[in-house]
């Protein structure tokens, strides 16, 4: 049985409280009595019963280490080039157009409605390297109540004519970006949890930035205690170019940590063809890793060895990388991670004498569940924050309905227990299964109808009259 309280105006420290804090978890409720026991016991003003049910069960929020708000438009485009004619051909000319505030305009609103729909309540995003389009998607993250880490883009070098800083006005510019996002949350007291929108400095890739520029973002990064990410091995054309660009230095990852890019809040989306000793310094340096499986099989670049970068203790986490991946959705990505892992293990000499067991070391259902969750979260040093549901953290969270109308799910009643039900979640469900999602306690998207917009109603009508709709959510009279 489950149930869960949310406080609209209680200061008291209850089920998920004002600040948006879980208060209490209660394990093996049977039966009403007890359940209503409880609810009493934990009564606040104004609370809010959410009573799940019977296959209806609560998750941590997806989140999303690596993503470009400003590629959404790509999204499930331009597959058929490598890394390097994929940006010039395809995503250069697309970023160039968040020179002008409109176009930020249209965009960006339905790229963060639609994370949140897909149940990424914290999503770390590339913007481009203009200003004013880059606030407005940290002021529209905070606006829509997700949780983000917003990167103003810097390149200086090795970039289009029409897409390109001079070293002065990127790091002037990033700078000023930093402060203004830092300022966002300034009125809202600590009292309320943790703040929503944080900056990250975001160099785009060795290739693109000069020495100097890198520099610079280190000690900016430094100056304000913040966290950096950026691109690292992720495909051999790239890894020759940073070789001819930088011959005095050993290898990709050394060039990042030669400028000061390196520490326990940065990023590195990919990490895909890395050797013995740049992990060795990874695992030094503490920074993390965002596995992006679609991408690095949507653009050819190569497979990710996860189990290698667990096994060295690194920290890893998922991300989309739209539009190198093509998907969103971070259920995708899991499955791709999925997929990814198990293409290593064919791949290695070992598959030949290893019996199809429990010791097949691809990445297990827990483990892939965790990348996507508490893995992302050690990523962006929230994890004391966000992750789980451990007590004292905010609740992110989404609450997956498996009976859903047009559920994409089939649920057998004498076949499944939950642990069935939860992995046909994630290898089939999708945003129709999202009944409710939720930051910091306070929903901020859903498939019911309170939390759609006049446009998704309509669109339901219509699929409602297809369908004879005899679903609560087709038709709310049934
Ligand atoms: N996948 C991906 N890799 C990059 N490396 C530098 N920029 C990019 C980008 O936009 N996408
Ligand atoms: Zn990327």
């Amino acid at each position: 049985m489950t149930d869960f309280h949310r406080s609209k105006h209680s200061t008291g420290k209850r089920g998920v409280d004002i600040s948006g804090k879980i208060a209490f978890l209660e394990k093996n409720v049977l039966d009403e009595i007890t359940l209503n026991h409880i609810i009493s016991q934990w009564e606040f003003p104004e609370q809010e019963v959410i009573r799940l049910s019977k296959r209806q069960f609560l998750m941590p929020g997806f989140i999303d280490t690596h993503t470009h708000a400003s590629q959404y438009p790509n999204a499930g485009t331009g597959m058929d080039l490598p890394l390097l004619d994929w940006l010039n051909k395809y995503t250069f000319p697309l970023e160039q157009s968040y020179s002008s505030l409109s176009f930020a305009e249209k965009v960006y609103p339905i790229v963060v409605n639609n994370l949140l729909r897909s149940g990424t309540t914290t999503a770390v995003y590339f913007a481009t390297i203009h200003l004013e389009s880059s606030k407005y998607l940290a002021r529209l993250v905070k606006e829509k109540g997700q949780r983000g880490f917003i990167g103003k883009v810097n390149m200086d070098c090795n970039s289009p004519e029409n897409y390109i800083e001079s070293l002065d006005n990127s790091v002037k510019s990033t700078e000023e970006f930093v402060k203004y996002v830092l300022n966002l949350e300034k009125d809202e007291g600590r009292e309320n949890g943790s703040r929503l929108v944080y900056p990250i400095i975001t160099p785009r890739f060795a290739i693109t930035c000069t020495s100097q520029l890198m520099n610079s973002l280190g000690l900016l990064a430094k100056k304000y205690n913040m966290p950096i990410q950026s691109h690292l091995s992720e495909n051999i054309g790239e890894i020759n170019f940073i070789s001819e660009l930088f011959p005095h230095l050993p290898d990709y990852t050394t060039v990042y940590d030669h400028h000061g890019l390196l520490n326990e809040k940065t990023i590195m989306a990919h990490g895909i063809h890395l050797s013995s000793k740049e992990l060795k310094l990874i695992k030094e340096r503490n920074i993390g890793i965002s596995h992006c499986p679609t991408s690095n099989f949507a653009i050819c670049s190569g497979v990710c060895n996860v189990r290698q970068l667990l096994d060295e203790g690194i920290k890893v986490g998922l991300g989309t990388d739209l539009s190198g991946g093509y998907s969103k959705s971070i259920l995708n990505a899991i499955r791709n991670a999925n997929i990814a892992s198990r293409v290593v293990f064919m791949a290695s000499s070992k598959v030949d004498d290893k019996p199809l067991n429990k010791s097949f070391p691809h990445l297990t259902l827990p483990e892939l569940t965790y990348l996507a969750t508490m893995g992302g979260a050690e990523l962006i040093n929230l994890d004391k924050i966000i992750g789980n549901f451990l007590i004292g953290k905010e609740f992110d969270a989404l609450l997956i309905d498996p009976d859903a109308c047009q559920s994409p799910l089939d649920i057998f009643d004498d076949l499944e227990d939950i642990e069935r039900i939860f992995e046909k979640f994630i290898f089939l469900g999708d945003e129709r299964n999202l009944k409710s999602v939720y930051v910091k306690g306070k929903k901020v998207s859903g498939t019911d109808l309170e939390s759609m917009n006049l446009r998704e109603k309509e669109l339901l009508k219509n699929l409602s009259k297809l369908d004879g709709g005899n679903c609560h959510l087709c038709n709310p009279n049934s």
